[in-house]
């Protein structure tokens, strides 16, 4: 299910401001890819070009390839529907639909694809609701608001939607900053059994959640201000934070700057 995907050549731009240049990577299946660097550089650009979430902001586009398995997100055939179903994200800040009850939160994909068998959509609210680990604290109050839950439970609630649609990509924008150190570590712990099924690209600000969740680490830059963002280097995680190529990536996680 989990597909790899292939950078090639990515140029970001915001009208005619180029946002990042050049970035080229890929990320393996069943695997959790961060990103890190400094405010401004582009993190979160490249994340939302993953699932043409870019393109939604005015004066969105981009130049290069994003390949998903060998299939080109950005080809004139594709549907930007299809691959945001396909590559599915999660926002920063907890995001359930207010009115909504917790079951019908993570029923909302499938309802807006057309499943309307309730046995079907029982059975996925559940497998995600377990999938997300918010099951057990959950499941005797379906029926209640979404709102009502804590801001960790709703992450979690958040997450249990993205998947109940079944993606094969999960996106990950700073998804613990607004949450307190206990729901970060339900939420790091869970992005760990996800990662058995999903590839997950995280953007996270927090060098040791990077350091704990991740198997590969990319670390972006501004060469200077005002000038694009640029992937100065991505590896395996353990060789970005112990001995990395480029002597920036290492003035950055040693705290030197950013
Ligand atoms: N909607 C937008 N319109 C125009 N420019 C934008 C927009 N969003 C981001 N930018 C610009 O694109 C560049 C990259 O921003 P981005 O938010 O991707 O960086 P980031 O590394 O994720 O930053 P942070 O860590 O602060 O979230 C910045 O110069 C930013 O000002």
């Amino acid at each position: 299910m989990a597909k790899r995907i292939d950078v090639k050549d990515l140029d970001i731009f915001y009208g005619d401001f180029k946002a990042v240049e050049g970035v080229s990577m890929t990320v393996e299946p069943r695997s959790v890819t961060a990103f890190i660097g400094p405010s401004g550089c582009g993190k979160s650009t490249v994340l939302r070009t993953l699932n043409r979430m870019h393109e939604v902001i005015p004066g969105g586009r981009v130049d290069g390839k994003v390949l998903l398995d060998d299939q080109d997100l950005y080809a004139r055939t594709m549907d930007p529907v299809d691959v945001r179903r396909t590559v599915g994200m999660v926002f920063q800040r907890p995001n359930p639909f207010p009115t909504m009850s917790i079951k019908d939160n993570v029923a909302a994909g499938l309802k807006l694809n057309g499943v309307k068998n309730k046995k079907r959509l029982d059975e996925v609210v559940e497998k995600s609701l377990k999938g997300a680990n918010l099951w057990n604290e959950v499941k005797d109050r379906l029926d209640k608001p979404g709102a009502g839950l804590s801001g960790g439970q709703q992450q979690r609630l958040c997450i249990a939607r993205a998947i109940a649609v079944e993606p094969q990509v999960l996106l990950m924008d700073e998804p613990c900053s607004a949450l307190d150190p206990i729901s970060t570590l339900a939420i790091e712990d869970l992005i760990n059994e996800l990662k058995s099924q999903f590839t997950i690209v995280i953007v996270t600000h927090n060098m040791q959640q990077a350091a704990r969740v991740s198997d590969q680490t990319a670390f972006f830059n501004l060469k200077a201000t005002g000038q694009p963002g640029r992937l100065v280097e991505v590896g395996d995680t353990q060789k970005i934070f112990s001995n990395p190529d480029e002597q920036a990536t290492e003035d950055y996680i040693s705290g030197r700057f950013g």
